[in-house]
């Protein structure tokens, strides 16, 4: 998404679908592991980190924690909270694997691949300027939609498609 511009379409993913999404990723990933260890970008890569930590039986998880968006919109700066550990740096030549939930403008993962640029780069999904940052992804999304996860919704009563009752 551009600065600009607010999201036209939205993209709401219930638990079920991201939990099978999340499960879709861990098989494509299976085929090219072992990974020795999961760098999760949080907050955002928090679930998708566990459940393919779970499927592929990883136990070493490290996080980045960056802020790069507020109220829909990219920050001027992404911001590094936390940056991976020195011993997670140090397994880079064994196969490192960055899992997010997403790539939208590719920005964060950048800054990511900067850091580590041997790993593996995994997301559940992807919109068109962001995958050429990332190895493997499950669903693209076209660019000008909003990805609404499971838990950023709450169930609300929807008026109909044609109009008021
Ligand atoms: O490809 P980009 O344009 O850089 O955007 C992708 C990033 O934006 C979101 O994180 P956000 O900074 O909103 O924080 P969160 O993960 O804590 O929700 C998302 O989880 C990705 O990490
Ligand atoms: N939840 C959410 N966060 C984002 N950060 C950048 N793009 C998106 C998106 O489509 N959805
Ligand atoms: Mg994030």
């Amino acid at each position: 998404m551009s600065d600009q511009k607010l999201p036209e379409k939205a993209f709401p993913v219930s638990w079920d679908q991201f939990h099978r999404d999340c499960r879709a990723l861990a098989w494509r990933l299976s085929g090219l592991g072992p990974f020795e260890a999961i760098v999760c970008i949080t907050r955002g890569g928090l679930v998708p980190s566990a459940i393919v930590a779970r499927e592929l039986g990883v136990r070493v998880i490290d996080t980045i924690c960056i802020v790069s968006y507020g109220e829909f919109k990219q920050l001027e700066n992404l911001t590094v909270l936390k940056d991976v550990a020195d011993s997670v740096v140090n397994l880079e030549r064994k196969k490192l694997l960055v899992v997010d939930d997403l790539v939208d403008t590719g920005k964060t993962a950048q800054l990511v691949r900067q850091k580590l640029p041997d790993a593996h780069f995994a997301t559940v999904y992807a919109k068109p300027s962001g995958r050429p940052q990332v190895d493997t992804f499950v669903t693209e999304v076209s660019q000008d939609t909003w990805i609404y996860f499971p838990w950023d919704l709450g169930y609300s009563f929807q008026p109909p498609i044609r109009g008021p009752i």
